[in-house]
């Protein structure tokens, strides 16, 4: 196991947001956590990689567990420039010849010295999603990655995360709201709504009732759901002010 939580709660401001959830990570595989806005997500994954305390319970990490992190959001300031290789170099210098693999593999090849504001919010995900990739993690996490992505760029995305897994073997802990996609791709489900209400294959889960009572059970409850996350859905934009992952 790459990680364990066992009975893990968290607190944030006095609330609890995240309750009794157990559940483990194995080498290589692609686990997706789904659930409504605020149901803990995010502050599931921070509490993975340490950036919030837990109230409750514990958090095994493997010996070797090298974690790559995809946050929500990044607010770069706008008034400071950097260039994407800049920004890939920190806080630690990496070799050049992998900033220029990682780009390539993130499907932005070529735009090593442009500024980072400059960037679309796809692009800049792109960017976030190499800046992971070069510490070479074996337990990737992604926080809604392909939020300002295009159609084709989604497909592209899990298409990539995918390889990744293939030629890494990298396990990949996911947030995702795509959940047509989802269903298809990955290898097992979480259903988070603070607590975990089931877990399992993409199938067992969307046929329970815990699960169908959330997200509903056809495709058009599925395009209902898009939609209405669509409306308040936070676009990544690295134009604005204060580092904030979340
Ligand atoms: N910095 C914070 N200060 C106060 N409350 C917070 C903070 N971060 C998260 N919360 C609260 O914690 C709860 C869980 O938030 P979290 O971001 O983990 O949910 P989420 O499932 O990732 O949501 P979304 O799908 O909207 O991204 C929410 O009620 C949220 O308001």
């Amino acid at each position: 196991m790459l990680i364990v939580a066992k009975d893990v709660s968290a607190h944030i401001m006095g609330r609890k947001v995240i309750s009794n959830i157990t559940f483990a990570i194995e080498p290589g595989e692609i686990v997706t956590i789904v659930g409504p806005n605020g149901s803990g997500k995010t502050s599931l994954l921070k509490a993975l990689i340490g950036a919030i305390d837990i109230s409750a319970g514990q958090i095994e990490r493997h010996p070797n567990l090298r974690l790559g992190y995809v946050p929500q959001r990044l607010h770069v300031e706008a008034m400071l420039p950097m260039t994407v290789n800049r920004f890939l170099n920190l806080p630690v210098k990496k070799n050049d010849s992998d900033i220029t693999s990682a780009l390539i593999n993130a499907g932005v090849p070529g735009i090593k010295h442009q500024q980072i504001i400059g960037l679309s919010g796809g692009q800049f995900q792109r960017i976030l999603l190499a800046r992971a990739m070069l510490d070479r993690p074996n337990l990737l996490l992604l926080d809604e990655a392909t939020q300002g992505l295009d159609q084709g760029g989604i497909g592209a995305f899990y298409r990539h995360i995918d390889r990744i897994r293939q030629e890494t073997n990298c396990a990949v802990l996911m947030v995702s709201h795509d959940l047509n996609i989802v269903m298809r791709q990955t290898d097992r489900v979480i259903c988070l709504n603070k607590h975990i209400c089931c877990q399992g294959k993409p199938d067992h889960v969307s046929a329970s009732s815990e699960y169908i009572e959330l997200f509903g059970s056809g495709e058009e409850h599925l395009a209902l759901y898009h939609h209405q996350h669509h409306q308040h859905r936070h676009i990544a934009k690295p134009h604005k002010r204060v580092e904030h992952a979340g």
